[in-house]
């Protein structure tokens, strides 16, 4: 068995970023930029009121004036074009460009404005309430590759007038459950027949990394069943099987992959849930075997394939951050596998699951974290910090 980290450097291995596309601003919420984005202009273009009120020269201000003759007026989109002179000021709004000779804006609340005239009125007159061209950014600023887009990032490629990033392909993953005990779900299921969740639940997973995810139909526990299956997935980047990878009669996974062309990178991980894990490359494509029971296949989604797809979105190739906190309660000592352990954090203190089987889906569901305990890990009173994973 190899170590969880030596897993990940292998599954890390079987795909390089994917190539990239334009896409419309409008569905670039959480794509990978794959180019970085270069400002074009100055935002603002202009120097701009901060306020609505009047435009003036800030030497008139220092020069102890009071009134001003109101010459014209500057509004978003319809600029005031001649020079404004000493003891000129022209109307203004938020946004419009600053006239020329004007560099401060007196707001409306601290003049009297009366037969073409402004006169000061009390009030603090400190601020210049004036937005400097340029003051967001400037021509050649950049948001730089690649990093996945925010709703903020694309608020700013908006103002920076870029209307389709280039973005890195969305890995296209085909899951396929296998096992002669399951039904889809929304199925009527005899009493001895299970739902399978886990492909759902790897779906969700994988999109809300960045993958485009396809639930293809399950494959039976029989060779021919499973290469009719495999045969689907000729376009996919990944292909990642759920169940059928242990030591059972039952368990085909492997030999059919073998017959479909799979050159295993490895088999068993020192890991609890998940030790049965397999990978390699399958015709051209990544293929990731994932154990049957439920918290183990959704486990590893978060261990192993969320890194891979992140690496196949032109991401940094990491291993999932950990963090560390004290834990809540006496932990007992750990065994020969890592195990990431379902557990909730509360109030910053971990209080890890008493019932730790990797069919107890219901707890995972309860947990907002997975805490790792080392290979062969002493016990651990209350205190003791520990690494975890965030969910
Ligand atoms: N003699 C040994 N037996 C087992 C070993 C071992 O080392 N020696 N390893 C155990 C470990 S650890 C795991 S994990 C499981 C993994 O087995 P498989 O990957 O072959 O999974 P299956 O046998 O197909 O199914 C296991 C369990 O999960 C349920 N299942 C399967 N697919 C789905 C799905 N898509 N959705 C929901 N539930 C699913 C299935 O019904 C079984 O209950 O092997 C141990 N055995
Ligand atoms: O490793 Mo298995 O994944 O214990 O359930």
């Amino acid at each position: 068995m190899i170590s969880v980290r030596e897993a990940l450097d292998h599954i890390l291995a079987l795909s390089d970023a994917l190539p990239s596309e334009d896409i419309a601003l409008q569905y670039a919420q959480g794509r990978v930029l794959a180019q970085t984005v270069t400002a074009n202009r100055d935002q603002p273009p202009f120097a701009a009121a901060a306020m609505d009120g009047y435009a003036i020269r800030a030497t008139d201000l220092a020069a102890g004036a009071q009134t001003w003759q109101v010459i014209g007026e500057s509004a978003a989109g319809h600029p005031f074009s001649s020079p404004v002179a000493a003891g000129q000021a022209t109307r203004i709004f938020t946004g419009a460009p600053l006239p020329q000779g004007t560099d401060h804006v007196l707001i409306q609340e601290n003049v009297c404005a009366k037969d073409g005239q402004i006169t000061l009125i009390d009030g603090p007159n400190d601020g210049a309430h004036r937005r400097p061209a340029g003051g967001d950014f400037t021509k050649g600023h950049q948001l730089r590759a690649p990093r996945r887009l925010s709703a903020q990032d694309i608020a700013l490629l908006a103002a920076m007038n870029v209307p389709r990033p280039n973005v890195t392909r969305r890995p296209k993953v085909a899951l396929i459950a296998t096992g002669d005990e399951l039904v889809q779900p929304g199925d009527a299921p005899r009493d001895d027949q299970i739902i399978a969740s886990n492909s759902y639940g790897l779906a969700a997973m994988l999109q809300k990394a960045g993958a485009e995810a396809r639930i293809l139909p399950i494959a039976r526990d029989r060779l021919g069943s499973l290469a009719e299956v495999f045969a689907l997935t000729r376009d996919a980047d990944l292909v990642l099987t759920i169940g059928g990878v242990s030591v059972g009669d039952y368990d085909l996974v492997a030999q059919a992959a073998a017959e479909f062309g799979l050159e295993q990178s490895f088999y068993k991980v020192a890991m609890r849930p998940g030790k049965p894990l397999m990978a390699g490359h399958m015709g051209g494509r990544a293929m990731i075997g994932l154990p049957g029971n439920p918290v183990s296949a959704m486990v590893c989604g978060e261990i192993f394939v969320v890194p891979l797809i992140e690496k196949m979105l032109g991401l940094p190739a990491r291993q999932r951050a950990q963090q560390t906190a004290p834990l809540a309660h006496d932990l007992p000592a750990n065994g020969a596998r890592e195990h990431y352990m379902r557990a909730t954090l509360i109030d910053g203190a971990l209080h890890v699951a008493t019932r730790q089987d990797s069919s107890l889906l219901s707890i995972l569901s309860g947990a907002n974290a997975l805490a790792i305990a080392p290979i062969q890990a002493p016990a651990m009173p209350k205190g003791s910090e520990m690494r975890y994973i965030p969910l």
